[in-house]
């Protein structure tokens, strides 16, 4: 394995990107501003709504039954996962119009800050961010727009397990394959898509120092726009 790069994900029920996928930026379309800040595009719109469809129909499938004991809680980590909850909870409602059950969900927008230009800075979650009782005997699914180092998920299952839920998997739009991550053996439940771990992704929710969250395609930054609005 060449650990400055990426690993590949082996057992992964995932779309995977390679490391030579590159989708030319001049063959889909992309707000001009933005243009020279962005290296080229790594998975492009369409096709992340067609997978996010099918995670929504998995999750749906997995929970209708027992959401009607207890209802799911779904923890969405804020800001990054607005954009792919939107999506997952629109599609589980197109599911929700050919299904005999209906999933019983509570939604719950938990702010959490990992990142401060390239490097994580998380080390500990506030009790009163997310405390005992969304948590004590639950069915918790946690939305997080992207697994890199994997640091904010295992901070947070480990401040989850403290309280006791009944059940906690996760759902997580892209997975980098970064050896960085490895220490951890996790692997989410629901992924979109595995990633090579040395691209640093923006758009569809994901953010460089709060800038390209709106991009609908998920795009690999520049150069250019990594100096353009680093934070000192
Ligand atoms: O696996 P890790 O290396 O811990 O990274 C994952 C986290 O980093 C990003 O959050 P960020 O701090 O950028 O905040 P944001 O959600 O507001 O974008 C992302 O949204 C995840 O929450």
């Amino acid at each position: 394995m060449d650990e400055s790069r990426s690993y590949k994900p082996e057992g992964f029920n995932s779309v995977i990107i390679s490391d030579d996928t590159v989708f030319d930026k001049n063959l889909f379309t992309m707000p001009d501003e933005d243009y020279s800040e962005i290296d080229h595009i790594c998975v492009p719109e369409g096709l992340i709504k067609s997978r996010v469809e099918k995670l929504a129909q998995n999750i749906y499938d997995d929970y209708a039954e027992c959401s009607k004991v207890r209802r799911l809680q779904i923890f969405v980590i804020m800001n990054g996962a607005f954009q792919f909850f939107s999506d997952v909870e629109r599609y589980i409602k197109k599911v929700r119009e050919y299904k005999a059950q209906r999933l019983e969900y509570d939604v719950h927008f938990i702010k959490i800050k990992g990142y401060v230009n390239t490097e994580s800075v998380l080390e500990k979650i506030d009790d009163a961010v997310l405390p005992e009782e969304l948590i004590k005997g639950k069915d918790i699914l946690i939305v997080e727009d992207v697994y890199d180092s994997g640091n904010l998920m295992d901070i947070l299952y480990k401040h989850i397990h403290k309280f006791e839920p009944n059940s906690v998997k996760s759902a997580v739009c892209v997975y980098k394959c970064n050896p960085k991550n490895l220490k951890f053996d996790f692997q989410p439940d629901y992924i979109g898509f595995a990633v090579p771990g040395d691209k640093f992704l923006v758009g569809y929710g994901m953010d460089y120092n709060e800038h390209f969250r709106d991009l609908s395609h998920i795009c690999v930054i520049s150069k250019e726009g990594i100096e353009k609005y680093r934070e000192i």
